[in-house]
């Protein structure tokens, strides 16, 4: 693997079902991911983007073929393997922000990390340095149900990134957004990617957004196909 690649599909198949119910949604689908890239998944609905985004996150595991992280493949390692690697390298954005409602908008951004073994100081200054980056540190002693919904993606966007991940994987993070406040928080994204470093794959029903990445690769048949 070249040493900037990040993420690789190698052969990856995935299917639900059995006999007459079987629905093959990954079938020897391959895909590589580059540091600093930002790459849009364009897709129709039901054609298997979050499944994708779940195979390269570690959250499922393919049926066939392997999901290379880092030069480590991922697909036969043990599930807490699995966790430590989806920890440290991985951050994931939805499309609803699953921030924490009982804890602040800073305290969702710290505890990551302190999950991850960061004393609370430390976590919290990074927190309040993230949260300053993404234009909505103002915000930080608010729990998520003060915060509009383009604030309340933000935040989530900050804690994603909290243990400087090399790979975010994001499903629709603006889906949920009216389209001024999704054009907001997409720059806020990109210039955290662009700024970081990370390898980004981005599921998008936007297309303007999507034109905005490097690269844009759509579902077709079960493989990964660029646009
Ligand atoms: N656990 C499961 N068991 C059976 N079928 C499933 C399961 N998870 C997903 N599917 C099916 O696999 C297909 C792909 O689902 P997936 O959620 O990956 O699509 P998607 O492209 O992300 O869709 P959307 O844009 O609507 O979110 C769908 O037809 C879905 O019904």
């Amino acid at each position: 693997m070249a040493v900037e690649e990040v993420l690789r599909l190698e052969g990856v198949g995935r299917h639900y079902g059995d006999g007459d119910k079987r629905l093959d949604i990954l079938k020897d689908a391959n895909f590589t991911m580059r540091r600093g890239e930002m790459i849009g998944l364009v897709a129709p609905s039901g054609t298997g983007k979050s499944t994708l985004l779940h195979l390269a996150g570690l959250l499922e595991r393919p049926d066939d073929g392997d999901v290379i992280i880092n030069d480590r493949p991922c697909g036969t390692l043990a599930d807490a393997e699995r966790t430590a690697i989806r920890r440290s390298d991985i951050g994931f954005v939805y499309q609803f922000h699953h921030l924490l409602p009982e804890f602040s908008a800073i305290e969702n951004v710290m505890l990551p990390q302190m999950i991850a073994g960061l004393g609370r100081k430390e976590a919290e200054e990074r927190a309040g340095q993230l949260l300053d980056y993404l234009r909505v540190g103002h915000r930080g002693v608010h729990r998520p149900a003060e915060l509009s919904g383009g604030e309340q993606q933000r935040v989530a966007i900050a804690r994603a990134v909290a243990n400087a991940p090399i790979i975010l994987l994001a499903d629709e993070p603006t889906g949920n957004l009216d389209p001024h406040t999704a054009h907001y928080v997409f720059d806020a994204l990109e210039a955290l990617v662009r700024q970081s470093g990370l390898a980004a794959l981005i599921a998008t029903h936007n297309h303007e957004l999507a034109a905005r990445m490097d690269r844009r690769v759509t579902l077709d048949e079960g493989k990964i196909v660029e646009l």
